[in-house]
């Protein structure tokens, strides 16, 4: 980092309303030359408006930018952003799946392709170069749909850190903005992405890291500033600051970690039985999930741990296995999504935008959904009632909106997946399945959404819950399996359920039973 420049990008006093909602308000914000600043905040804190401010796709209400201290206007013009220094990767990346990492590299870049002829080879030979140069073993003329997920979180910024290198007209290395682009990898991946980030900071790029996981933020950034409610609470140094410090910033107040669960329920006389279950990963896999119990599913990337909720609920086909709920025994290589539903099964995937919500549809649209289901066919739809529900919904969960109307595509994506969680948890289900249920969601939310789930439990629910973030484990599991290859390879009951012996059993050899 280098402290005599002026500030690599400097914000003062910016604002954006949308209606009557103050979605930032005066917010500031310097990132230095070679720095890797994160970006900290609730669920719509107003970390995506900031962003979406510098990428020039919002215009902001009032506020100035300047980069290596010169004025920049604003609204940035659309497309102006890397010329200015400014590059971004959004959390789905921005990849065409079909096209190789070449084309990728390219695609959209106009100033390369924008003569007659595209000289294939010389562009080849100099992406060759580009990944040697920043250690990454990427095949230019692979399609991107064969790389791993980190592969391409790689690949993607990569392209970023290049267009910015070369189309900069101050001729600086710029400023790159990561939004959330580890969520959905496992820990030695970030790692990798974590040593790339140095690399590029090593090479004079700034960073902003947009993140909800703290410990995360806390490794591989320099400083980082917190918003809450769209105004800037302050920035740290992480390295000099406390953990619980950054987490009272964010929410507002101190937060305790410990565990919420005691023993689980005593009596299995009517458990959700499965036995033999094979899918894709999972391997003749037997287990048992009492009413009132939260079980926790874990392991290593390709364990098969997070394919169990998709063959449960019908959202992937079973090769074999019957699911007992309720006293009825169901072959899962026959139920289908609508079978698990009105079994009083309910599941909610990781992906909330693709799988999990109808997002041109309103919060009281999408809400309603999961009750025609499970309904008589026939559609009487009471709207009012319903917007009645929804706003009610709105208010346990904690969904920041407007209005039950609001489309849900205007919502933040902690709000979104709080919102799914309401839909589905409406339904007071037998057996809720879930898949990295606090995904994107901030450190004072993600209570809320313990809270509700401890209800349902306590209501008679058997939580089935498929996570890579251990600490949740600790939090809110009775029980743990820990997977390898498709098979238990551990099973962690009462106080053994802690964030050290998980990881332990994740990275061990020996198969354990740790109980107390
Ligand atoms: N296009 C829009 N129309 C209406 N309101 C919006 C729009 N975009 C954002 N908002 C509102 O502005 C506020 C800030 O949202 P923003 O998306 O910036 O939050 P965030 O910090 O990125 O949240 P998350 O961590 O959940 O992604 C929220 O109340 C959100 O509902």
């Amino acid at each position: 980092m280098n402290e005599r420049h002026p500030p690599r990008l400097a914000i003062r006093g910016l604002s954006k309303s949308f209606g009557g909602v103050h979605a930032l308000s005066g917010a500031d914000l310097a990132v230095m030359p070679g720095e890797i600043h994160g970006l900290l905040g609730k669920n719509g804190s107003g970390k995506s408006t900031l962003i979406k401010i510098l990428s020039g796709f919002h215009k902001p209400d009032g506020g100035a930018l300047e980069i290596d201290g010169k004025p920049v206007p604003l609204p940035i013009p659309p497309g102006r952003s890397e010329r200015i220094g400014l590059s971004f990767v959004h959390q789905n990346l921005g990849l065409l799946p079909e096209a190789t990492v070449l084309e990728n590299l390219i695609a959209g870049d106009h100033e390369r392709v924008a003569s007659w002829f595209i000289n294939w080879q010389a562009e080849a030979a100099r992406a060759r170069r580009l990944f040697a140069e920043h250690h990454l073993d990427l095949d230019p003329w692979a399609a991107v749909e064969e790389l791993t997920p980190v592969q391409r979180a790689q690949l993607a910024i990569i392209r970023a850190a290049d267009r910015v290198g070369s189309h900069n007209e101050q001729a600086t290395p710029g400023l790159l903005v990561l939004d959330e682009p580890t969520p959905f990898l496992p820990i030695e991946d970030v790692r990798e992405l974590f040593a790339m980030m140095r690399r590029l900071k090593q090479s004079g790029v700034s960073i902003i890291f947009v993140s909800h996981d703290i410990d995360e933020v806390m490794e591989i950034t320099d400083r980082a500033t917190v918003l809450r409610d769209g105004q800037v609470i302050g920035s740290f140094e992480t390295g000099r600051t406390d953990r619980s410090e950054i987490v009272a910033a964010i929410v507002g107040r101190s937060m305790s970690q410990a565990r919420l669960v005691g023993d689980a329920p005593s009596g299995t006389d009517a458990a959700t039985v499965v036995k033999g279950l094979r899918g894709r990963f999972v391997d003749d896999l037997d287990l048992r999930v009492a009413p009132g119990e939260i079980l926790g599913l874990t392991g290593l990337i390709g364990s098969g741990y997070d394919e169990v909720p998709y063959l449960l609920s019908g959202a992937s086909a079973a090769i074999a296995g019957t699911l007992a709920i309720n006293g009825r025994n169901h072959h899962l290589r026959h139920l289908k999504p609508a079978d698990a539903i009105a079994a009083g099964i309910v599941f909610i995937p990781a992906d909330r935008q693709k799988a999990g919500l109808a997002l041109d549809l309103t919060l009281a649209e999408n809400a309603m959904l999961p009750a025609i289901v499970q309904g008589d066919g026939r559609l009487r739809i009471d709207h009012r009632g319903n917007r009645t529900i929804t706003a009610e919904l709105m208010r346990r969960f904690v969904v920041k909106a407007q209005s039950p109307q609001q489309a849900a595509s205007e919502l933040s994506g902690g709000n979104q997946q709080k919102l799914l969680l309401a839909k589905w948890l409406r339904l007071e289900p037998k057996l809720i399945l879930l898949d990295e249920p606090t995904q994107g969601i901030d450190v004072g939310a993600r209570r809320e959404i313990y809270d509700r789930l401890l209800e349902a439990c306590a209501r008679g629910a058997a939580i089935i819950c498929a996570t890579s973030e251990f600490e949740q484990l600790e939090m809110i599991a009775h029980r743990v399996l820990v997977f390898e290859r498709g098979r238990v390879k551990a099973e962690l009951r009462g106080d053994a359920v802690a964030k050290s012996s998980i990881e332990a059993a994740c990275y061990g050899e020996s198969r354990i039973h740790a109980s107390v």
